[in-house]
């Protein structure tokens, strides 16, 4: 286990020969000036760093704390996705692999991955839950646009879990030309914490950022969504020695943590193994892995990166569900508001941020990382948008 009594590598013989593959370029790399050099050098393309700024009326609306936000939502593809694609390219490249495979579910991991290859000259294959190839259409346009092969695949929900175990199954019978960009802090290690790595630019650039906004003072919360872990891994992990920093993770509480409708991970599941990861799982007693809902498909998804579940035991980060109806006024929030449209995933963390700085002083900080931008929600939004 790699995170107190999570993490690990469960899965099948053929993969374990890869695996240790991976984790050997990842420690190289990571101890490689040249490696970080050659990432910086994306910055310019990426759009790092990202800005951070006060939301002054989002505060004022809320009452309490000032609210600053962390806009992930600006980086090149519109989320912090980007972050995670480029740097699992330059991993791949440095393995002498070409070929590309990646798991999506909002689109913008594939987005990401399909704009990576675009950029290094890899072929890309992203595999996307029917369901979702149907609710993020214009993510589908994109990667085509970019040159990558979008599968949707037919079976279970139809949705992110589907489109993962199927990215697994394509790699293991293509392990030596091919690379598995995980979108996620999922999967076996060392997924969780090479993906956390990457991220951790998000919460490495606000502390820096943040401090000095405020000769050299800490925020007194931040706030991120979680769907599988990597925005929010990204944005805690930095602050997680500073014990002044609380931090909040809102997962998705669909149409309620009591209805079978949800995807509240962490709130409601129990410890297991999925996706080759020891980790929490939306599960029945017996093991059988619930079906999952979220009006976002980035946040559609029964288990959680192993990271997340320690912090969850060892009670470093609360976290609650926020459900479609909350996120959606959210999704209003920022937009009318501050002239925002976030990414129905980044919603959730809207919302939670604007309750808790409701009950915090006015002179507390509360940053939310917008993980993304609402492009790819305004055609599901358009549905409820009366009601908005
Ligand atoms: C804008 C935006 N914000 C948050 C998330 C949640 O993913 P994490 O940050 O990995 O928890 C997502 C997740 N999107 C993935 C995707 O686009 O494919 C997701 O569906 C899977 C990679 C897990 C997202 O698109």
């Amino acid at each position: 286990p790699n995170f107190g009594d999570y993490g690990g590598q469960y899965v099948p013989e053929a993969l374990h020969a890869c695996l240790r593959e991976l984790e050997d370029a990842f420690e190289d790399a990571i101890a490689d000036p040249s490696f970080w050099d050659e990432f910086h050098s994306l910055y310019d393309y990426i759009g790092r760093p990202s800005s951070l700024h006060e939301a002054e009326r989002l505060t004022e609306y809320a009452g309490g704390a000032k609210i600053w936000l962390k806009r992930e939502d600006l980086n090149h593809t519109g989320s912090h996705k980007i972050n995670n694609a480029l740097a699992q390219v330059l991993i791949a490249k440095r393995l002498g692999k070409k070929n590309i495979i990646a798991e999506t579910g909002a689109g913008q991991h594939g987005v990401a991955t399909a704009t990576a290859c675009a950029k290094f000259g890899m072929t890309c294959t992203v595999y996307m839950g029917a369901e979702d190839v149907r609710r993020q259409a214009l993510n589908v346009f994109r990667m085509r646009i970019l040159g990558a092969n979008v599968i949707a695949v037919q079976n279970g929900t139809k949705t992110l879990r589907d489109a993962t175990s199927e990215a697994f199954r394509s790699w293991v019978t293509n392990l030596k030309t091919t690379y598995y960009v995980v979108g996620s802090a999922i999967g076996p290690h060392p997924y969780p914490t090479l993906v956390r790595t990457f991220q951790s630019v998000i919460g490495q650039e606000i502390k820096e950022q943040f401090k000095k906004k405020n000769n050299g003072k800490l925020p007194d919360l931040i706030v991120a969504c979680v769907g599988g872990g990597s925005n929010s891994t990204g944005t805690f992990s930095p602050f997680e020695n500073d014990a002044s920093v609380k931090l909040l993770g809102c997962e998705a509480g669909g149409s309620g943590i009591h209805s079978n409708y949800h995807s509240a991970t962490l709130t409601v599941g129990e410890p297991g193994v999925f996706h080759g990861v020891k980790t929490y799982v939306l599960q029945s007693e017996d093991g059988q892995v619930h079906d999952t809902h979220s009006v976002s498909a980035g946040l559609d998804y029964p288990g959680v990166g192993p990271e997340l579940a320690s912090w969850k035991d060892n009670g470093r980060v609360q976290f609650i569900a926020v459900t479609d109806e909350q996120a959606l006024e959210g999704f209003r929030l920022l937009s009318q508001y501050e002239g925002i449209i976030p990414a129905l995933e980044s919603s959730h963390a809207v919302y939670g941020a604007v309750e808790a700085a409701r009950k915090m002083p006015k002179d507390k900080n509360i940053v939310i990382t917008v993980s993304g931008r609402g492009d790819k929600d305004v055609q599901s939004v358009a549905e409820v948008l009366p009601k908005l």
